[in-house]
């Protein structure tokens, strides 16, 4: 049923995000080598690889936090070389980090509204005098900090200091403070790392109601394979830099460049795609 969702969508609008060439090399190592694929509104993209397959590269090129020596990256249209790092949240990008990047020491509603900070620049003259405006942006703020604590069941835990929480609840408050920033394409890295088993059955539904809900587009890095293929519209699988497969859940999983990628050649069955990712989690 995804599947159609992102064919349709696929057909019928522009890519939100396209890539094309993209080329990054450290001293020696090609991290990425060439790689391209688009994402239209509304997909879920899974893009998965083994270990060092390039996968992080290329989330940190999507942030800006990395540059390319070839190749191009657009978002809605535009060139995203061409924009400064620090307007990545307000242009439309968000992301979670597999090791979090949270505030510890602050309460998850003050982490969560901090994500709400990037739309809210009433001017230094209206905020150093408080003139009307500031009060109403403050407002907004405060009422969509609520509204996502609220998405992500975070509500019992609002007023607690996020080092005080279990990992699987950070996880959803660094994903609450990312959506308060309202993006168009959210980059989730590794959100499946070090969940425990109720929390992951719960993650796949999550993904696809804020989805549904925020009409967000998700470009989604992952290792559990499970998590994929259930809610991704296409996968595309690196290995060594290069995109090896680029296609439906189930046409990625079957290609024969991914089993080698994740098996090696001595042709071990294909459910242990699932093993390893499990045993890297563990
Ligand atoms: N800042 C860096 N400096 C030097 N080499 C780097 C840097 N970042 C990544 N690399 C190298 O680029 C290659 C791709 O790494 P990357 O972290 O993108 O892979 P990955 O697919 O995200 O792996 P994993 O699943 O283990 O997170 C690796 O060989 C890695 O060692």
């Amino acid at each position: 049923m995804t599947q159609d969702f992102g064919d349709r969508h696929a057909a019928a609008v522009a890519p939100l995000l396209r890539i094309e060439g993209l080329s990054v090399r450290f001293g020696g190592i090609v991290a990425l080598d060439g790689v391209g694929f688009d994402v239209a509104a509304g997909q879920v993209c899974g893009l998965i690889g083994p270990n060092g397959a390039g996968k992080s590269t290329l989330f940190n090129c999507l942030s800006r936090l990395y540059g390319w020596q070839a190749g191009r990256i657009e978002f809605a249209g535009r060139a995203l070389d061409t924009l400064p790092r620090h307007r990545m949240a307000a242009l439309g990008i968000g992301r979670t980090f597999q090791n979090l990047a949270l505030f510890t020491s602050m309460t998850v509603r003050e982490n969560v509204r901090v994500g709400t900070h990037t739309h809210q620049h009433a001017g230094f003259l209206r905020d150093a005098l408080r003139l009307p405006g500031v009060r109403r942006l403050e407002e907004e703020a405060e009422a969509r900090t609520e509204e996502f604590i609220a998405l992500l069941d975070l509500g019992a835990v609002a007023d607690r200091r996020v080092a005080d929480l279990p990992f699987g609840t950070q996880k959803r408050v660094e994903l609450a403070r990312a959506l308060a920033a309202r993006p168009r394409l959210l980059l989730l890295d590794e959100p499946a790392c070090g969940l425990n088993h109720e929390e992951l059955e719960g993650l796949g539904d999550l993904i696809l109601a804020l989805r549904a809900r925020l009409g967000l587009t998700v470009l989604l890095v992952e290792h559990h394979m499970g998590l994929v293929m259930r809610v991704s519209d296409k996968v595309v699988a690196l290995n060594f830099g290069r995109k090896i497969a680029e296609g439906t859940p189930e046409a990625v999983r079957r290609h024969p460049e991914v089993i080698r990628a994740y098996l090696g050649d001595d042709g071990a069955a294909e459910p242990a795609l699932e093993v390893r990712q499990h045993a890297r989690a563990a």
